[in-house]
């Protein structure tokens, strides 16, 4: 093996008849002793092979796995069970986990007698949620202590996409001009799409990916995440009327507006910014932006928000290029920008009076809304407009634009103005009306805005769904709105620690990628590893999206920048906090296994969010004390804001009635899928 790989270096050409009859010889050697080391040898050592035309998610890991897969399969009758140790790998690029290799099990529960399904490590609990394209599950990691993980599974094929190919020809050859979708199949390119989107992100308020499992012989694919106990946000009851109190409501939005202006530096856009895709953690202090499915990435706005130097090699992955998809309608009708669902035939101004019901008898609407000539530009507009319905959403538990049909919403989200109830959240604050500066006024100064919560959330409001996209609030100018620093200490405290910079800190440096890598990939192979690394060094220059130079870091900022993303998410929480005493001593890289201690279950609990900035010390943040008060539903009540299967899966993992006291790898059944 080592000759060969010592060849291919020298040599540094690549005959396709040579790699033929090296991969026959590989499908004969059984696939477990074959990976990783050499299906890695096959890429870097051929520098010159062209890309094959399906590269996936794009990364090159998921590139070599692709080649190490098209050799394994060749050899399809090989029994599942001789398979051997899995086969994992760590994208350096963004430390997500690819795992190509799928073993199924099950073990029979002693206590209920139930049994449990397991993939891999990770032995399945309770089904979450469902989604159009997959279900989603509550799993645990057997080697991780047991750590909670939502498993998203999803079928590469549906049947719409099977239906698809009998329509296309489908003995057309493919080229390299073959559109991904058509190679793919429209469901695995959706999968992949948002697995390469996932992979790119690293933020405390966007759901984590952590590994997927993708092997070519089944046909599903796993999307390992952090799992967020606390389900979706919660915002209304069955009769329309708000669940949140209006400053629970101005958290949440710190915390989506801190996710989303981290994806709009990304690139992404999410086109799907609504209440059911902002999950709360278990401890329901954080909100975290979930459900990339429709997500896109535009390489003008990375390259717009991070500059030229900053783009990483990642970003041009194919999958992501493809725009295509920005044009079409995606997403959830209510909450699309007029801009979406722009329609040339419309008169482009527009004299509405409409009234809602829910609407006080002073506020008749009289307003001229402008909709540009010609088709507005779709950017990340979108989502400020997506945002903008939350908002009101979680305000009056009814959202600003209805109608009967979906063409219907969107005549009335192009042509029509929005108005307001005379109360708004659960502790029914008085709004003063859709205008408080006057009709159809709108201050360019904050300043001179009454300093009530109506006045400067229905500003906001106003800022936020301006029917032209180029007229819209920016996300720099809604975290400085008075609204959302309304009961900040101190903004000028918040905006410094929330800055965007400060995360991309945290990106990953090379030194912690390779001894990542090293420690996962090649302790059992050095000299390969070796090798391998320093010409992946070669193909991936070093570019300068790292660390700034320290000495431009103020003292705060230098809190939590060596650390591992999951940690450091908590440390930029305890320094908001202000309270030293939560502050944690670097580990150096905990990317590497074993070095570096793993916080308890406690102190992840202990750890506040910007939510609470500003708790005082000795008084707990509780962002849910009203359902204790009396006024509001009692604490049964508080399940609630859970889903059923979540609040099932709370009870049944507290009682202990899904989890032995042992774990004795009883009855381990192979069932293939
Ligand atoms: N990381 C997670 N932790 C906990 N629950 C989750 C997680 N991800 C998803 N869920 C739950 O599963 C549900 C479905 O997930 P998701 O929205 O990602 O699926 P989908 O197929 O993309 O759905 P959609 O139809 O909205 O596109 C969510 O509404 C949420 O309740």
């Amino acid at each position: 093996m080592r000759t060969w790989n010592r060849g291919w270096h020298r040599r540094g050409d690549w005959a396709p008849a040579r790699m033929v009859a090296l991969c026959g010889v590989l499908a004969r050697i059984p696939s477990s002793r074959i990976r990783p080391s050499l299906s890695l040898a096959l890429v870097v050592s051929a520098p010159a092979a062209p890309a094959p035309p399906d590269v996936r998610a794009g990364c090159y890991p998921l590139y070599i796995l692709d080649m190490a897969n098209a050799v394994a399969s060749s050899s399809r009758d090989r029994p599942a069970r001789n398979r051997g140790s899995m086969h994992s790998l760590h994208d350096p690029t963004d430390g997500v986990v690819i795992t190509n290799e799928v073993q199924y099990r099950s073990r029979s529960e002693s206590v209920k007698h139930d049994t449990i399904r397991i993939i891999n490590q990770y032995e399945f609990r309770l089904r979450v949620g469902k989604g159009q394209h997959g279900e989603v599950y509550l799993a645990e990691d057997s080697t991780k202590n047991y750590m909670e993980v939502a498993v998203k599974c999803v079928r590469r094929k549906n049947k719409t996409d099977r239906l698809k190919k009998l329509r296309r020809n489908a003995d057309l050859p493919r080229t390299p001009h073959t559109p991904l979708v058509d190679q793919l199949g429209s469901t695995e390119h959706k999968i992949r799409k948002e697995i390469a989107i996932m992979k790119k992100l690293n933020h405390p308020h966007v759901v984590r990916l952590l590994e997927v499992i993708d092997d070519p012989l089944t046909d599903k694919i796993y999307m390992v995440m952090e799992y967020l106990g606390g389900g979706e946000i919660k915002w209304r009851t069955k009769s329309d009327n708000p669940l949140l109190r209006v400053d629970q409501t101005r958290r949440i939005c710190r915390d989506v507006i801190l996710g989303l202006e981290y994806l709009h530096y990304q690139g992404i856009i999410h086109r799907d910014i609504k209440p059911a895709n902002l999950l709360w953690t278990a401890d329901r202090r954080t909100v975290k932006i979930s459900d990339f499915g429709v997500s896109t990435f535009s390489y003008a706005q990375r390259l717009a928000a991070a500059g030229n130097g900053n783009i990483k090699d990642d970003d041009t992955d194919p999958i992501l290029m493809d725009e295509s998809d920005l044009s079409k309608t995606a997403g959830t009708p209510m909450f699309l920008a007029p801009e979406i669902v722009y329609d040339a035939s419309e008169e482009d101004v527009i004299g509405s009076s409409q009234t809602s019901p829910h609407s006080s008898s002073t506020l008749q609407l009289q307003t001229q809304l402008q909709t540009p000539r010609q088709r507005p530009q779709v950017t990340k507009a979108i989502d400020i407009w997506a945002f903008g319905v939350t908002l009101y959403g979680l305000l009056f538990g009814i959202l600003p634009f209805n109608a009967k049909t979906e063409y219907e919403i969107y005549r009335v989200i192009r042509t029509q103005d929005w108005s307001v109830p005379e109360t708004m959240g659960l502790d029914q604050l008085p709004t003063g009306g859709r205008y408080p500066g006057g009709i159809g006024r709108r201050p360019a100064d904050y300043r001179s805005l009454p300093n009530t919560e109506g006045a400067q959330v229905m500003d906001l409001l106003s800022r936020l769904l301006e029917k032209n996209a180029e007229k819209r609030i920016t996300l720099d100018e809604v975290k400085r709105h008075p609204w959302i620093t309304r009961d900040l200490h101190s903004p000028e405290d918040w905006l410094r620690e929330t800055r965007l910079t400060r995360y991309l800190q945290l990106e990953p440096t090379h030194a912690e990628t390779d001894s990542a890598m090293s420690s996962v990939r090649f302790r059992w192979l050095p000299r390969i590893g070796n090798r391998i690394m320093s010409t992946l060094r070669n193909v991936k220059p070093q570019r300068s999206f790292r660390r700034p130079p320290r000495q431009h870091d103020d003292e705060k900022d230098d809190v939590g920048v060596h650390s591992e993303p999951h940690i450091v998410h908590l440390t930029r929480h305890q320094t908001t906090t202000g309270n030293p005493s939560h502050r944690r001593p670097h580990h150096g890289s905990v990317r590497e296994k074993g070095k570096g201690r793993r916080p308890s279950r406690q102190e992840l609990l202990r750890n506040k969010s910007t939510n609470d900035i500003n708790a005082k010390p000795g008084k707990p943040f509780e962002p849910w004390a009203m359902w204790n008060n009396g006024a509001t539903p009692g604490p049964s009540k508080r399940k609630s804001t859970e889903t059923g299967l979540q609040a099932q899966a709370r009870s049944r993992l507290r009682s202990g009635s899904i989890r032995p006291a042992t774990r004795p790898p009883t009855a381990n059944v192979l069932v293939r899928g």
